[in-house]
Order: C-alpha cells, then sequence, then structure tokens
C-alpha cells in the first residue's frame, strides 16, 4: 500500500501563535521571551496512513527558522567547520543499535506475551541500565521502539546512561491536540532532545491464543517439537497468530520504510524491540535464510551494533561479550565520536 501522507509530524511555532497565545507563556525553563522571533520544529517525519512515518524533508530532526533552514546536527558528532547538510552527504556511515527490551514480568513467569503489554521487573530494569551503559559511546540520533511499554521502558533506561546527555522526548502524533500540546519552543532544548518514535509495526508477534499460557506447560500438552516450531519456525504460525514470516511482512517493512531512511541520511538509530520483532529485523539485515532463523536467539537487555555504509549492514556486536570493548568493533568514526565526549566531559 503506498504511503499516503496525511500530516506532518511538526513541532510548530508559528511567531503569530507566540504573539497570540496566552498558553504557553513558558515551558519548563525557556521563557516565550526567548524564541520571540518564532521558529518551527520539524522532525522531517510525516506518519502515513498505515501508522509509519515517512520522510518529508530528507533528514529528520531539521529545524527551520522562520528566515533560514538549517538542520539540527549534533556538535560532537558534526566536524565544527563543516555545515551540516555537506556533514550530511558526506556521512555515508550511520549506526544501528537494536536491543530487545529487558525481563518482563511474564517473561519472569514464563508465559507467552505477544502482544500483552506487560512492563518490566526489576531483573529487566537493571539489564536496561546495562544495555544503556554499553551503548553508552555511541551515537544515537532518533530511537525507535514498539509501542508496547517493555520496549519504551527499556529505551528510555538505556538513555539515562548516555554520557551525551540528550533527553530522549517520545512522539505523539496520535492527534492534532496532542501534538499540538507537545510542541517545545526553544530550539536549543531540542537540540538537546532525541525524538522517539513508536510503531506498533515493530510489536512483538502476535501470539494468538498462546498468549497467557504457560510455555512449559503448553509445551508438555502439545509436544515440545510442535511447540518448538510455533515458537521458532519461519513460516508456521501459532493458533491464531502470527508466523515470523507475518511478523516480518510489517516489521521489516516498517524497517525498510522509515528506518533505513534515517539511517541513509546520516542519523543513527537506535530500536528498542522484542524477542520475534528483532529476529525478523536482523534475519532481514544479516541475510538469513529461513533455516538459519530458526536458531536465532535473543537475549533480554543485549544490545546488537550494526553499520549501515554504502547502502550495506555490517554487524560491529555480538551479544557474547560482557563489557562495552568486549562487544563492539568502533569504527574510526564511532572511537571519533567516543573522544569528542571524553574531551567534553573531562
Ligand atoms: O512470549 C513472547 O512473546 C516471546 C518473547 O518473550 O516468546 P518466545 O521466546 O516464545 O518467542
Amino acid at each position: 500500500m503506498a504511503n499516503a501522507v496525511f500530516h506532518q509530524a511538526i513541532w510548530i511555532l508559528p511567531s503569530h501563535h507566540l504573539q497570540n497565545s496566552g498558553i504557553h507563556q513558558e515551558f519548563g525553563n525557556v521563557s516565550v521571551k526567548s524564541i520571540s522571533k518564532g521558529f518551527k520544529f520539524d522532525l522531517g517525519l510525516s506518519m502515513s496512513r498505515n501508522g509509519g512515518y515517512s520522510s518529508s524533508k530528507g533528514n529528520s530532526f531539521a529545524v527551520e527558522a522562520s528566515t533560514s533552514q538549517n538542520s539540527v546536527v549534533d556538535p560532537i558528532s558534526a566536524p565544527s567547520n563543516t555545515s551540516s547538510n555537506e556533514f550530511q552527504k558526506k556521512s555515508s556511515e550511520a549506526a544501528l543499535i537494536l536491543i530487545r527490551h529487558g525481563e518482563s514480568l511474564w517473561n519472569e513467569k514464563n508465559l507467552f506475551t505477544g502482544c500483552v503489554d506487560v512492563p518490566l521487573t526489576k531483573k529487566g530494569v537493571e539489564e536496561a541500565i546495562e544495555a544503556g551503559k554499553r551503548i553508552s559511546n555511541i551515537p544515537v540520533d532518533i530511537i525507535y521502539t514498539s509501542s508496547l511499554i517493555r520496549a519504551k521502558m527499556t529505551a528510555m533506561l538505556a538513555m539515562t546512561q548516555h554520557r551525551r546527555r540528550k533527553v530522549p522526548i517520545i512522539m505523539h502524533n496520535e492527534s492534532e491536540q496532542a501534538r499540538a500540546w507537545s510542541q517545545i519552543f526553544s530550539e536549543d532544548t531540542m537540540r538537546q532532545c532525541i525524538p522517539v518514535i513508536t510503531a506498533w509495526q515493530l510489536n512483538e508477534r502476535m501470539y494468538g491464543e498462546l498468549q497467557g499460557l504457560n510455555k512449559q506447560e503448553t509445551a508438555d500438552r502439545f509436544g515440545k517439537e510442535k511447540v518448538h516450531e510455533w515458537r521458532r519456525s519461519y513460516d508456521i504460525p501459532p493458533p491464531n497468530g502470527e508466523s515470523l514470516e507475518m511478523c516480518a511482512e510489517r516489521a521489516v517493512a516498517y524497517f525498510k520504510d522509515q528506518i533505513e531512511t534515517q539511517l541513509r541520511s546520516g542519523k543513527h538509530v537506535m530500536i528498542a524491540a522484542h524477542g520475534n520483532s528483532l529476529r525478523s529485523i536482523i534475519m532481514y539485515l544479516d541475510k538469513l535464510t529461513s533455516q538459519e532463523v530458526i536458531s536465532l536467539e535473543l537475549s533480554t537487555g543485549i544490545p546488537m551494533l550494526y553499520i549501515f555504509k554504502e547502502g550495506r549492514f555490517s554487524r560491529r556486536g555480538s551479544p557474547a561479550g560482557p563489557t562495552e570493548a568486549g562487544v563492539y568493533a568502533y569504527t574510526r568514526r564511532l572511537a571519533q565520536y567516543r573522544q569528542k565526549l571524553d574531551e567534553m566531559l573531562h
């Protein structure tokens, strides 16, 4: 289906609104006076009919001033003597971090969860914080999460550990009012924010009539092999649920349409999602066959790093290493980013 754009996810503050609005006298510590010129923040994203976002401007997170145009580029990522547009054109490399959410209350109870919206356990919270430590030196410009709380919690908790100290802000594009009421009125503040896009397409596979059942009891009842087939095969769906193939149809399509667009424009992306939605994405990234994906298992709270360069993905991190150094093979560009963080923070 074509992605018919029906509205834009823009945080707009036209100057007449500033003058006329009696509502937004202050937003946090930012007074209206400091932004009296009037400008608009444009994520460069448009929501499509299928609930996804498409890039309306080519670059995400662009800021349009009333008189001039410039993109918000992290001063740490961008060389100071290079204009942001030039930088983005030259930047042929972007980081992609994938994190499966931390342990949920139903993981702990060994229940099939699927699209049931269950929060993290204390251990899951700790795993998310630990994941955040491992990615604390890797640039993040935009975050995608599923619409489920365990993925959102994981992303937010992980970002509490990031050394750049940017603030992840969940975009509310569900209605005109939600957009209007979540505007930000300071360009400086915007520079210190990371947009968080929630997308149902990244949700866990819908587990059908297995949702809420105990995994061990289900295996005892239907047989270990049958249950393994439901859980790990590519094209055999659980009763009235989604197979991995069906899950991939929405998750990988969303990835290609929305997330790859960000990577192509040089944005560093983090995705917090689920065992099976991420398996389907990894199958695409690593070009796994439907046989190979059967043995792909993802642990909770382990971040994986990919580099997108010249249209190709290469895996730079294995979930095996216990430390950041053991996990990630940094590219030169990532090492430079890290060095700049060191300089800034010491
Ligand atoms: O229950 C679920 O939703 C998933 C992930 O926890 O389980 P499985 O490992 O069987 O895919």
